[in-house]
């Protein structure tokens, strides 16, 4: 039998458009040949022409306010990551939601920088427990918080905007990863569009909405710390290749990306509530589920004796890809007091649902 996956981290391929992407990739090699072979294509910020569209698409579609100019392209938001950090302070102190994104967790423990985790309470992050860490920079996941799902508050949102305006040198990293995908809340406007001090850093990325292989990330910087990129990281060429970037911006251009979030929120959202109901008609109340009205992915604890190890034995004998939650308890904390999964539907198709929830409940009772 063939395998059945739960996982959170790839992309359908059976929904993407690959007929037209193509179409734009011709006619990105047809009419920008200047861009690919002169310097501008290794400037360092990425194509500016790209740089002019995605400023555009992010101002309607999320809120964001920014020019073209502050916007660093990067192959992945983990090394925007590192580029930024170089932009702060040696004794600079950064803190993150717990559970969180590991990536980062590591990327920020490999540069041996003071970092503190923060619990989540049902509106995100926690503001008592920030206010009393205190750090200088907080790293958030607003918009569908990694890996637990929670869709920050308008009011939370205020509240952090707040916090981070009290004082100078506090700023706040907002990785809006997985915000094309609402489901109830309609699109709740990103921090940065809210920001009015200057204090927001947006993280931004087309491996949920396009495709994870095509590493195209990006960073908007407030107006201070762009000064600063330029100053300390104005030498370092573009790490995404610009055949990518041209092509995304003919992508985006012609209105084809549009088509391709609405058609997948149509698909993922029938194939949401489909998997909910199955999953809930054959766990009942030995299962509960968080963060399910957002993203492409959401959780499920499990009343059950087995262990979490256990369980993720018999789902891969029965081969059923599933990730378990542990991963993102950072600082070795286990935050979860029963089994708790990932339920990623975005490689899921309709019809392998009964067969994916019956090797699930197997794995589990
Ligand atoms: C919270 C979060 N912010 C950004 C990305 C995007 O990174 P990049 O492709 O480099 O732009 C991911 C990507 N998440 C991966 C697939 F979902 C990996 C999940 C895992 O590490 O478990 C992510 O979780």
């Amino acid at each position: 039998k063939d395998w059945i996956s739960f996982s959170h981290m790839s992309a359908d391929r059976s929904i993407f458009p690959f007929e037209s992407w193509l179409s734009c990739e011709h006619k990105a090699l047809k009419l920008s040949r200047l861009e690919l072979n002169d310097d501008s294509s290794r400037f360092p910020q990425g194509l500016y022409s790209v740089r002019q569209t995605i400023a555009r698409f992010l101002s309607v579609a999320r809120g964001v306010n920014c020019f073209p100019e502050q916007i660093v392209l990067g192959g992945s938001t983990q090394f925007l990551f590192y580029i930024l950090r170089h932009l702060f302070g040696e004794n600079t102190r950064y803190a993150m939601e717990n559970p969180g994104y590991r990536r980062m967790y590591e990327s920020l423990r490999m540069e041996r920088v003071r970092l503190d985790t923060i619990p989540l309470d049902r509106k995100g992050i926690s503001i008592d427990v920030l206010k009393r860490i205190n750090p200088n920079v907080v790293y958030v996941t607003p918009s569908h918080q990694f890996p637990t799902g929670v869709v920050m508050p308008i009011s939370r949102r205020i509240q952090l905007l707040n916090w981070a305006a009290e004082t100078k040198d506090r700023y706040i990293i907002e990785d809006d990863y997985d915000s094309e995908f609402k489901y109830e809340t309609d699109t709740i406007p990103s921090l940065q569009g809210l920001d009015s001090y200057g204090r927001v850093i947006y993280f931004g990325t087309f491996s949920k909405s396009l495709l994870p292989g095509l590493r195209l990330s990006y960073m908007i910087l407030p107006q201070p710390l762009l000064k600063i990129y330029r100053k300390r990281c104005g030498f370092i060429m573009s790490t995404c290749n610009a055949m990518g970037q041209l092509t995304l911006q003919q992508f985006i251009d012609s209105g084809e990306y549009r088509k391709h979030i609405r058609h997948m929120k149509q698909v993922y959202i029938n194939r949401q509530k489909k998997l909910i109901y199955a999953l809930t008609r054959r766990f009942g109340s030995a299962m509960t589920m968080h963060g399910a009205n957002a993203g492409l992915h959401f959780n499920a604890e499990f009343d059950t004796t087995r262990s979490v190890q256990e369980i993720a034995m018999r789902a891969k004998a029965a081969r059923l890809e599933l990730y378990n939650l542990q991963p993102y308890c950072l600082d070795g904390t286990d935050l979860f007091s029963r089994p708790a999964f990932i339920l990623g539907f975005a490689n899921l198709p309709i019809e392998k649902i009964e067969e994916g929830v019956e090797r699930l409940y197997r794995s589990i009772f």
